[in-house]
């Protein structure tokens, strides 16, 4: 079966820019995917031209195996924006309504379901709604009918918690009856949540990719000693290659930000009187972080690279 997303060296320039770099990720149908980074890492780029509206400088989109932007590929898609433009005019309802006309399988039931669930009023004008309650529009707009792939780009900015627990609880339900999701977020505890695995961009090239497992434990991991007598020097430990970073403002105690199999760390500090050793398990957050911010490129799973070319259609 074909990957429910299949890019291959996606590439997006601006004139001189490179906001996409030579992205290759695969998709597989029925999973969920979260895609992070930081601010203008490139996701809403990468999205855009995964749904076809926004042409790549290189590289190639498919989705289900075919084109994104034919008729049979968009029946399948249910996609929502990073930067919503509505028509202010119509209702809520209208809007829907008119969404619905697009496309075939609406479930109207369904829909009727998502609107009392993410508390929508469906005769509010869309032109006095607020920036979230726009969004749970797009919401039940892209939910509606159903579809095998949903490409959300930061579906919870803006929602209120309960609203944003409610929707998550959607997309759970969505998810196991095989709905394949790929949503960027900037929340990790949602894509915890939700996610089987994670993509992270940075600058425009992932980063990394695999299990959230996985991607955890190759993130830095700290580890907090307090020594009962004599402790290593800090060159001893710098040293080490998976020392990223150390504090010892505590005489006795050291705080070492490690990255890697902790092997070489433990069999140094074993040499030492240790009278207390945590290490607690990083959180998402904690270690994403690091991937943010670390310069060097390494990826934690399948994937490939390169490509390049001018100017946005
Ligand atoms: N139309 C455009 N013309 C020129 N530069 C652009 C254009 N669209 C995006 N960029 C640039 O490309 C980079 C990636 O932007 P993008 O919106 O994809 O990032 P992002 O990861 O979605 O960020 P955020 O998390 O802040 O939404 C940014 O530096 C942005 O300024």
């Amino acid at each position: 079966m074909s990957p429910a997303v299949e890019c291959n060296n996606l590439t997006k320039k601006f004139g001189s820019f490179t906001a996409v770099d030579d992205l290759s990720l695969n998709v597989s149908p029925g999973s969920v995917v979260g895609f992070l980074g930081p601010n203008g890492a490139g996701k809403s780029t990468s999205i855009r031209m995964m749904v076809g509206l926004s042409i790549p400088s290189a590289g190639t989109v498919r989705l289900f195996g075919a084109d994104p932007r034919a008729q049979k590929t968009r029946e399948c898609l249910g996609y929502v924006p990073g930067e919503l433009r509505l028509d202010e005019r119509p209702t809520v309802r209208e809007t829907l309504a008119s969404w619905g006309r697009l496309r075939s399988g609406v479930n109207s039931a369904y829909r009727d379901e998502l609107i009392e669930r993410l508390s929508v009023d469906p005769s509010k004008k869309v032109g006095s709604l607020s920036t979230g309650n726009r969004r749970k529009v797009a919401l039940v707009g892209a939910l509606m009918a159903r579809p095998d792939l949903l490409i959300l780009d930061e579906p919870t900015s803006g929602l209120d918690p309960l609203v944003q627990h409610e929707f998550l609880t959607i997309l759970a339900e969505a998810a196991s009856e095989g709905a394949t999701i790929f949503l960027s977020s900037h929340i990790l505890s949602e894509v915890e949540r939700i996610a089987d695995s994670a993509v992270v961009i940075r600058a425009g090239e992932i980063v990394a990719d695999g299990p959230i497992g996985d991607l955890r434990r190759g993130a830095a991991q700290e580890f907090r000693v307090a020594f009962s007598d004599r402790s290593p020097s800090a060159g001893e430990l710098r040293r080490l290659e998976g020392c990223r970073s150390l504090e010892a403002e505590i005489p006795g105690e050291m705080r070492i930000e490690w990255v890697g199999p902790p092997g070489p760390l433990l069999e140094l500090l074993s040499r030492y009187g240790i009278s207390a050793i945590t290490a607690p398990e990083p959180d998402l957050e904690t270690a994403f972080l690091s991937y943010y911010s670390t310069s060097e490129t390494k990826r934690t799973s399948s994937a490939q690279r390169r490509g390049g070319d001018p100017r946005e259609s």
